[in-house]
């Protein structure tokens, strides 16, 4: 049998700016990941990194081709049918960390969960916090919190309801060299506990080595496609 299919996409455009002055961000990205593997998209700055990942996890609408995630055609949903599709099967980590700056760290992680309907949130959203080592940090505000360390709970807040699938976008790209190895380390875990599909954005070529396979993007274009 054929292995499942995590992420399918097929000829994904994306034109951004003015119609008198467009912007071909993607142009033509065609993609298959396994459920279960881990990919690394590498690239230079503005290459459409992010810009793809956006698509994949569904929080920005390509201009053409076809994106489907864990079968679901993206297609056939509304904003509303994608943040259900989302809840749950899929954690997101973006370079902006989007915490919630009235919620506390142990909150940020928590009340996703419980909205989500699960009974044991805040002792599993606390166990998270820990792992990435922010045990000390419960119940601090975003504001009073480092960089790296906004990170990390947002790295706790993507992984905490055991997703199918984790788009992380540099998720070490604040971290020091100690803190970053322990981040990657409870990524990789998660992913080969949950059987999860990992993609991660870095420039990290450390990272980069570890997963199963490596992507290179140049110019809106996927010119590379490395299995490890
Ligand atoms: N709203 C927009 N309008 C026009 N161009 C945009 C818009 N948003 C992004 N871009 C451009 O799209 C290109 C791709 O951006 P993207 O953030 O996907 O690159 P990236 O590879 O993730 O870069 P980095 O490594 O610096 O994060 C960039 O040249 C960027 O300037």
């Amino acid at each position: 049998m054929a292995a499942d299919i995590a992420i399918r996409a097929r000829d994904v455009t994306l034109r951004l700016g003015t119609a008198e002055a467009p912007t071909e961000i993607l142009k033509g990205i065609d993609l298959e990941v396994t459920q279960g593997t881990s990919v690394a998209i590498l690239g230079p700055s503005g290459s459409g990194k992010s810009s793809l990942m956006a698509i994949l996890s569904g929080l920005e609408q390509a201009s053409g081709g076809t994106v489907s995630v864990a079968g679901v055609a993206y297609a056939d949903l509304d904003e509303d049918g994608l943040a259900l599709a989302r809840r749950g099967r899929i954690g997101i980590v973006l370079q902006a960390f989007h915490l919630l700056p009235t919620m506390t760290a142990l909150e940020n992680v928590a009340v996703p969960m419980e909205l989500a309907g699960a009974a044991d949130a805040f002792a599993r959203a606390e166990a998270e916090l820990r792992a990435v080592g922010l045990g000390h940090r419960l119940g601090h505000y975003p504001v009073q919190l480092s960089g790296g360390e906004q990170q990390r709970v947002a790295i706790a807040r993507a992984v905490a309801p055991r997703p199918n699938i984790v788009f992380a976008d540099e998720p070490t790209g604040n971290l020091d060299g100690a803190t970053s190895g322990a981040v990657i380390d409870l990524l990789f875990t998660r992913q080969r506990d949950a059987g999860a599909t990992l993609l991660i954005i870095t420039h990290d070529p450390v990272l980069a080595q570890r997963c199963d396979r490596t992507l290179e993007m140049r110019d809106g274009r996927i010119v590379s496609d490395t299995a490890a």
